[in-house]
Order: structure tokens, then sequence, then C-alpha cells
């Protein structure tokens, strides 16, 4: 059987205990294996990364390590470094929260004696404060293993203190394990945190990294893997990270014997005055990601504009025109890419739900959400809020959304029965039988007028497609697909192309988008 292609598992604080727990009880791996395995791969990973840190003999390493596992993982990193030449221990130091007591036998005491026997210097922080300091200042490389997935609320105390330093430090390169200290699953915008240059994210990656609030603390991220049985993360997981690798792998390739009306068909309202860049970007967007048929209905005083260099987009007064009587019935409507918010749109909002109660996929972007506030769905609708319009929709704030995106969007989806893409610099996606992903965006390509324009078109289109295959197809996919096809879209397009127009990025869309399913024979790739 082929494997399903899904994306990484991420995990909460809790989860990841409760693996823990569970690879002691039933796989023989006690927190002493774990710490080991995961001190080693941090350190293979890391050197395999930055092999240029590396090449200075003198390198000068200090490990700011608090009285937990994540200490020990960094500890065991920096004597996995030693042992394999990156490092001399001469040259290296640690600076703990808590010097560990002769009898005890913890993963931490093991790994710290091991480092002490092998020359390395350790300064208390609470006694050895100026010490402490001065090695943190001189270390060239900052190991930070103060405080992980065991953090309860906001950094305090010593550990709060250490980690201001090497916040304050700008030419050291600070590699944290596991998460930035700080970063947690109930972090808020200025609860203290670590900012890290690289993250090394010991599996299974957690999903706080990618909380939009948190997400550029971690720097690089790393996963390191090798820790723990496929079978046992797989039990513990519910959040999936995606990449376009392998979202385009969920979603089936056109076959070649298709023809407009069998490559799904969509049908937009978008556009007002001063925003009818709006609807072209959208109507792009959909063609982009392989509809057949695209047909955009656009206000009156606006639609022979748009009309002119349509390409392939069917453009039609959208004050007489009705749904369907572009001669064919849409497999996909989108509603709302810079359509304003005026009363008059709610018939024809009524209209696509009505529509969209009898299985007709409807993407509801911009103002369209807002409109749509107290409308009930019926399990076919994707809306697409960035986090004003989320915090508006859901009567929370800005802030709340940012900081615990999984939470707030698994209840609303289950309410609304709708999937959503939450944008930001990392996209969230819910589905409203629980499933969540995440897509890491940190593309500032995208940071610009029209991106979120596109992104309703690419899930427009890739709905329409894929519904002809599957009627009520999978939203989820397809959301998960778009979100995955704008983040890649926007990286290509600004190596290429640097700061540039949404219709540019929808070009280098179209590209990747037809690479992965314009190129396969029916049956070859999904059968
Ligand atoms: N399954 C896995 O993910 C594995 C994780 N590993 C590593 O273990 C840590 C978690 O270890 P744990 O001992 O549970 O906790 P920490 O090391 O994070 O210890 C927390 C540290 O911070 C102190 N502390 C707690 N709250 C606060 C606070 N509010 N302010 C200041 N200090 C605080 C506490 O006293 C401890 O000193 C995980 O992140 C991984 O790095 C293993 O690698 C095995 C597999």
């Amino acid at each position: 059987m082929k494997p399903v292609p899904r994306g990484e598992i991420l995990v909460s604080a809790e989860q990841a205990k409760a693996l823990d727990r569970e690879a002691s009880s039933s796989w023989g791996l006690d927190p002493f294996a774990l710490v080991e395995a995961a001190g080693r791969a941090c350190a293979g990973v890391f050197a395999g990364t930055y092999p240029g840190l590396f090449l200075n003999p003198g390198l000068r390493i200090a490990v700011a390590a608090g009285s937990g596992n994540n200490g020990a993982d960094a500890m065991v990193m920096l004597r996995a470094l030693i042992l394999n030449g990156h490092a001399a221990a001469e040259n290296c130091s640690l600076v703990i929260s808590r010097v560990p007591g002769e009898t005890e036998h913890t993963p931490g005491s093991e790994a710290f004696r091991a480092l002490r026997a092998m020359g390395a210097a350790w300064l208390p922080w609470d006694t050895r404060r100026e010490d402490s300091g001065k090695a943190l200042e001189s270390a060239d490389l900052i190991i930070d293993g103060i405080a992980g997935t065991g953090l309860r609320d906001r950094l305090r105390g010593d550990p709060l203190e250490m980690a201001g330093l090497i916040n304050s430090l700008e030419n050291s390169f600070v590699v944290s394990v596991d998460v930035p200290s700080g970063c947690g699953d109930t972090r808020e915008a200025d609860w203290p945190v670590i900012y890290a240059s690289a993250t090394l994210a010991v599996e299974p990656v957690k999903s706080c990294l990618y909380h939009p609030v948190s997400r550029t603390a971690a720097g690089h991220i790393l996963p390191v893997t090798g820790i723990f049985p496929k079978e046992l993360q797989e039990s513990h997981g519910s959040t999936y990270l995606w990449d376009w690798d392998a979202a385009q792998k969920i979603i089936p390739p056109v076959n070649p014997d298709d023809y407009k009306y069998t490559r799904g068909t969509v049908e937009i309202r978008a556009g007002s005055q001063g925003s009818a860049g709006a609807a072209r970007i959208a109507a792009r967007g959909a063609q982009a990601a392989g509809a057949g048929l695209v047909r955009l209905l656009a206000d009156r005083d606006l639609y022979p504009i748009l009309a002119s260099g349509s390409g392939g987009v069917m453009v039609d007064d959208g004050d007489t025109a009705l749904s369907g009587d572009g001669r064919f019935t849409p497999d996909a409507m989108l509603l709302g890419p810079g359509w304003g918010t005026d009363d008059s749109r709610l018939p024809v909002l009524r209209r696509a739900l009505d529509a969209e109660s009898r299985g007709t996929a409807l993407v509801l972007d911009a103002d369209a959400i807002t409109l749509s506030r107290d409308f009930e769905f019926h399990g076919s609708v994707i809306l697409t809020p960035h986090a004003g319009e989320l915090a508006r929709y859901a009567g929370i704030s800005k802030e709340e959304a940012l900081a615990s995106p999984g939470t707030i969007l698994a209840r609303l989806s289950r309410e609304k029965k709708a999937v959503i893409i939450f944008k930001s610099h990392v996209t969230w996606i819910s589905s409203p039988d629980g499933r969540l992903a995440a897509v890491d965006g940190m593309t500032p390509a995208l940071a610009a007028g029209g991106s979120g324009d596109l992104l309703a078109g690419l899930c427009a289109g890739i709905a329409g497609r894929t519904a002809k295959r599957q009627p009520r197809g999978d939203l989820f996919s397809a959301a998960v697909a778009a979100a995955a096809l704008l983040t890649a879209a926007g990286k290509a397009a600004a190596a290429d192309s640097g700061f540039c127009d949404p219709l540019t990025i929808a070009e280098a869309a179209a590209k990747l988008a037809g690479a992965a399913w314009m190129g396969g024979v029916r049956g070859q790739r999904h059968g």
C-alpha cells in the first residue's frame, strides 16, 4: 500500500509529555535514552547545517542550561560536539541555573558531570553571575537549554535574567534546543522569549514554534529526527505541518483527457470601485490553480474595465448576471476579494449559501467574511480571514488569534461547520472534523496587497477542480494545498523578481501547480 502523504506531526507540550511517558512504559525508552538520542541528534543536525561555524579552531561555546531535560539535551549536544572534534572542552562553558547534587541521578546531572570531567568550565548563574555573564558574552555560539516544554506560564527569576542577557548579545549565534526558552503553548505577545538564530526542533516538533506570536523567535527551524518510533508519534499528534512538496500530493492531478468543464469551473464575485485589482488577481489565482473555466461577475461600472485584457476569464455584468447563466454551473464559488460590505451584496451571498447547502464549494474572503458573520454554513465553506477579520468574526482580540491559533480555529470551525484558513506569517488551517494544519510562511514577498486575493483564487481553483472528482470533496485538503502553493510561489517569485506584483506571484503559482498537477497520466501518480 502506498503511504498516505502527510505533513510533519506537531504536538503540544502536554502531548509531548504523554509521548515521553509511553516511550518509557511501552518502548523501553527512558528519559536517559531519550535525552542521549536528542542531544546527539541535535549536535549532528547543527554541525551538518552550519559547518562554517566550526572552521574556527578556537570556537567558544557556552551552554545556558536550566535544571530540566531541556538543559540536559543542550549539555549532551555540547558533549557530542566536543567528542566529534567540533570544539575544544577548554573553550566551552556551562552556565547553569542549578548545580546538581553529587548523589543526584538525572539526565541533566549525568550530562553535567561528563562535561565537568572533560574540562568544560561550569558556572552557577545565581552565585557567579558576573563570570556567567562574561562566559555568555564571550561565546561565539550559545546553546539555549534554559527551558523547553516543562516551562510553566512565562519565564521568571534566574532563567528570565539569563534569557535577557542572551537577547542583548548581538554578535553571537544562538541556537535553541527544542524551543526558544520562553516559547510555550500559552505564550502571549509580551511574554519574554529567547530570540534564537536557529532552533533544533526535536521530534515530534512542538506546535508552539509555529504560533504566529512566537515564530520569529525560533529563527531557522531545523527538524531533529530519529528519537521516537514513528508509530508512537502518530498516536500522539493531531496537527500537521505542511509544505508544498507534501501538500501537492494530496490533490489529484488533471487527466490528459480533461476538457475545460471537467477541469473544474469557478465563479467569482469580487471587486468594487477602488478595488478592481482584487478581482483580477483572484481570477488569475483560480486559473493558476488549474481551474478549466473562470467566470468573474463584477459591478457594472467595473465590468468593461475588467473585461478588457481578461485573458481566458469570462467577465460579466454582476448587476444582472446570475450564477449559472454563463452556460455552466460552478463547481466552486468565491465571494469577497475587494467586494465591499454594502447591503446590496446580501442577496448574492444568500444565493451562494443556498448553493453551498447543496454541496457547491464556497470560498468566502475579505468583505464576504464580514457579511456572512450571522449566516449558517453547511460544511462546504472555506473562510480565509487575516488576524483582524478573524478577531472580528470570532469576537476575540487579534493578539489572542495570533497566540493560540489552533485552539481558537478548532472551536470556530466546529461551530461554524467551515474550513478556516487563518492568514499570517504562518498560515493555520482548521476543519470542522478537528483536523489542524500549519504552513510555515515567513515569506515577506507575500506581505503586500493582493496576496490574500490570490490565495482566495487559488483556493477556489483547487476546490473547483477537485469537486469534479469528489463531489463535496475534501475542502481541508484544498485549503492546505492552496496555502502551501501560495507560500512556495511567493518564495519563487521573490527569488526571480524581488519585490513583485501579486500577478507575478500568480505566474509562479501557475508554474508550480502545472508542474505538480499537469505532468502525470491518470493512475500513475494517484492510482
Ligand atoms: N518528547 C520530547 O519532546 C522530549 C523532550 N526532551 C527534552 O525535555 C524537555 C522537557 O524537559 P522537562 O524536564 O520536562 O522540562 P524543561 O527542561 O523544559 O524544564 C523547565 C525548566 O524551566 C524551569 N521553569 C519552569 N517554568 C518556569 C518559569 N515560568 N520560569 C522560569 N523557569 C521555569 C523548570 O524549573 C526547569 O528548570 C523538552 O523541551 C526537550 O528539550 C528530551 O529530549 C526527550 C524527548
